[in-house]
């Protein structure tokens, strides 16, 4: 099993909120890696980097992306710092692959004060903007399709990411 298409973009991209409009478009399953490791872990992800600190949130998450690809049938929307690993990146070669892209301002509108985004809890705008600035090339590697979000509807970014897996 495979997922019909992977999620990847910044933090506040909407690739939970998109994923889940798209997934329901789709009458597919929608999954989201950071979800898994809550689940799994059985706290928040900001409890994990206090707790345990950020490189072990890396490696549920490099753990989380391995199992999604390989089990998850429908969407799969991965956390905004997974394609840091060269591993994931690689795991990603073959599959549909859609960027969800977003300019600084309105991702800081998105995410406000860092809403549980331990990376985000200070200082949002300007660690935004060098997530952004550090990460584009990474999640242009890995994407098949680029769909812009800024100023659009979660549901009008659904329907063009559906139309263009119908090709
Ligand atoms: N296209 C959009 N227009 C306006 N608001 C949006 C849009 N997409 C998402 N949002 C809002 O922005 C916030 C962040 O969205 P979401 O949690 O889906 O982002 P994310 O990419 O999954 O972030 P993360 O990488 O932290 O998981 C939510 O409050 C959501 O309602
Ligand atoms: O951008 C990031 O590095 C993160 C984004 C979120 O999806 C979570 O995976 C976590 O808060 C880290
Ligand atoms: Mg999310």
């Amino acid at each position: 099993m495979a997922p019909v298409c992977v999620l990847v973009g910044a933090p506040g991209s909407g690739k939970t909120t998109v994923g889940l409009a798209l997934a329901e478009l789709l009458g597919v399953e929608f999954r989201d890696t950071d979800l898994d490791i809550v689940r799994l872990a059985g706290k928040p992800i900001s409890e994990i980097f206090i707790d345990e600190g950020e490189d072990h949130f890396r490696t549920l998450e490099r753990a989380a992306v391995a199992a999604g690809l390989a089990s998850c049938g429908g969407v799969l929307a991965l956390g905004g710092g997974a394609i840091l690993a060269e591993e994931n990146r690689a795991a990603l070669v073959g599959h549909p692959v859609v960027h969800l892209s977003v300019e600084l301002s309105d991702a800081v509108k998105r995410v406000g004060l860092g809403g549980g985004r331990p990376l985000l809890a200070i200082n949002p705008r300007a660690t935004l903007k060098y997530l952004l600035d550090q990460r584009r090339p990474l999640y242009a590697e890995v994407a098949t399709a680029t769909v812009v979000t800024d100023g659009r509807e979660p549901a009008e970014i659904a329907a063009e990411i559906a139309a263009l897996l119908k090709r």
